[in-house]
Parts: C-alpha cells; sequence; structure tokens
C-alpha cells in the first residue's frame, strides 16, 4: 500500500531517511521546456540539505551535455555528472556490454542526442540524423546496398522516422550474417536494441508517442522485441553505480511512471515516489484495476516537497 504524502511531517521524514535523491525528468520535473511549479526551490532545497541530486532520464534526444544546457537555460542547477540519459546508457551498454567490436557499426534510428553518446563512447554509427534516410521518398531495395559492417539497430525517439529508417533497420535485423554469406537469415546476427520503450511521453501541452512507439514497427514486423536499456532495465542504474557511490537503502526514485520509474527504482533496491504530474493518474493507482505496480510514497507534485522548511 503506497503512504500519501499530506503533512510537512511527512516530507521531513523523507528527507531525514533518504541522502541521494534521483529525479526523472519528463513529467516530474518538467514538461517539455515547462518547468512543473515548485521543482527548481525543491532541488535548491535539496541540495542546502547535502542531499545527493540525480537525474534519470528514458529521453533519449539529448546527450548528457546538452541536457546540462537545457538546465541551464530553465535556470535548473544540474552538472552533467548528475544526469544520465538512455541514450548514454545504451551507448555504455553497446561500448563495453556487449562489446560490439570497434570495426562494427550501429544503425541509428533516433537524433543527435543518441548520435552524440555513441561518439563519445566511441562507437560507429549511420543513420539516424543523416539527410538520406530522414526521406520522405518511397524506399526500394534494388538500390540499397547493407552496409557489411552494421552490427546493431538502436532504436529511440526519433522524430524524424521515416520508412525508409524503418526499412533499413528491418534489412539488418534480418537479413544472413554478411561476416558467413552462406549462414541462413539469422535474426540473431544483428543486436536489436532500444534506447526505451516509453508508450508515450508527456511533452509541453500534452502526451506525444514515445520511444516505444517509434519501435512498435518494428517489432510488429520482425515478431521480435529489443532490449530496451532505459528504465526499468538495471542498465541505467549499473551507469550510475560506476560513477556515483549510494545507498540503496537511503536513496530514492521519483517518478511519473509506474511501468518505468518506480518499477525501476524497485528492481535496484531503492524507495520510490510517484508523483501526478506526468503520465500515470489517479485511477491507475485506486480504480477498479489498480496497477501491481505500487510505489512506496504518492504525492500530488514534486513541488510539495516546498512546505519542508528550508535550512
Ligand atoms: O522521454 C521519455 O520517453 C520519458 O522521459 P523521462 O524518463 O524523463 O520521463
Ligand atoms: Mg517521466
Amino acid at each position: 500500500m503506497s503512504m500519501r504524502l499530506h503533512t510537512p511531517a511527512d516530507y521531513e521524514s523523507l528527507l531525514d531517511k533518504y541522502d541521494t535523491w534521483m529525479f526523472d525528468c519528463d513529467g516530474v520535473l518538467w514538461h517539455g521546456d515547462r518547468l512543473i511549479d515548485g521543482a527548481v526551490e525543491v532541488l535548491s532545497l535539496l541540495r542546502s540539505r547535502q542531499k545527493k541530486v540525480l537525474f534519470v532520464t528514458n529521453n533519449a534526444t539529448k546527450s548528457r551535455k546538452s541536457y546540462k544546457g537545457k538546465f541551464d537555460q530553465l535556470g535548473v542547477e544540474a552538472h552533467v555528472d548528475e544526469i544520465y540519459g538512455s541514450a548514454y546508457a545504451a551507448a555504455v551498454y553497446i561500448s563495453s556490454v556487449i562489446k560490439l567490436p570497434k570495426d562494427r557499426k550501429v544503425y541509428v534510428i533516433g537524433m543527435k542526442g543518441m548520435e552524440e553518446e555513441l561518439r563519445n563512447e566511441g562507437v560507429s554509427f549511420i543513420g539516424g540524423t543523416d539527410p538520406a534516410d530522414c526521406t520522405t521518398a518511397p524506399f526500394s531495395l534494388d538500390t540499397f546496398t547493407p552496409d557489411p559492417a552494421v552490427g546493431a539497430v538502436l532504436c529511440g525517439l526519433d522524430t524524424a522516422v521515416t520508412y525508409t529508417k524503418l526499412s533499413k533497420a528491418f534489412q539488418y535485423l534480418t537479413r544472413a550474417d554478411p561476416t558467413n554469406p552462406g549462414s541462413p537469415k539469422n535474426l540473431e546476427t544483428c543486436a536489436f536494441l532500444a534506447t526505451n520503450e516509453d508508450s508515450t511521453y508527456p511533452a509541453g501541452a500534452g502526451l506525444l508517442p514515445g520511444a516505444g512507439a517509434v519501435s512498435a514497427p518494428l517489432r510488429y514486423a520482425l515478431g521480435r522485441d529489443p532490449v530496451a536499456i532505459g528504465k526499468p532495465n538495471g542498465q541505467m542504474l549499473d551507469c550510475i553505480k560506476a560513477k556515483v557511490p549510494y545507498d540503496p537503502a537511503r536513496t530514492i526514485m521519483i517518478g511519473d511512471r509506474l511501468n518505468t520509474d518506480i518499477l525501476f527504482g524497485q528492481n535496484g533496491g531503492l524507495a520510490t515516489l510517484l508523483v501526478l504530474t506526468g503520465i500515470t493518474t489517479e485511477s491507475e493507482l485506486t480504480g477498479p484495476a489498480p496497477s501491481p505496480i505500487v510505489p512506496d510514497y504518492v504525492t500530488a507534485s514534486i513541488g510539495d516537497l516546498r512546505v519542508v522548511a528550508s535550512g
């Protein structure tokens, strides 16, 4: 059963219990470029109490560096090594977990943020923002020569997704092993990866299709699911563990989506606080068919913590 936070004492007790505060971004701190009321004050309150603040976002459209630019623009204090996005986690996964050989490439369905993080990790890629792929021209297999070096497809939120991109990704994910031309069409030759599978995401003025809705055509066409690296997958937490010491017992994850943020916190042995300023609605918690994912705490907005006396 979740604890509904109401009184200043309720919020004060959270500050006593937790030293590390991991914040989801979309739907918790902001909607698009519109800050959620109270977010800035609460973040500075936490810093004034010597709390460790981390930002953990499934949004792969920006690199950690460009997220820092967004925080600066919005007047929110943040440091690059406090920011963990699914583009960064995916690049680390490819370079250090599956250890894609340096002579292989990734075919990207995604935007600049993913390209920047792959580049930072020394991972070669094609596709992405390449104008030849961001085209609405009809795609023809007769004129397509797959790059034999492609060994993985990485799919994330891509507001310029095209049939050409989906078709090229489909070819890479279904062709025979290029290093063994006689081999049968082997679905496992090419890794199918997704930065995250959020079905929707909370933009400034409402919901938009999320990364999960971009990879869905491939999942359907292939009859195969990608490895999703973002929340709730532990890969994101592994990236944080590699850089930031924290005690799971004294760490809380604050999020707006049950099947990513709250499940991510639970999978990592963290406490979880759900806010209702993003994706999750009251009825998913208490309605006729409540979600099996039950956060430890619930509050309307992160701004509610302002009731705690600063100091
Ligand atoms: O962009 C998304 O899909 C979700 O991003 P978030 O993890 O910051 O809520
Ligand atoms: Mg969110």
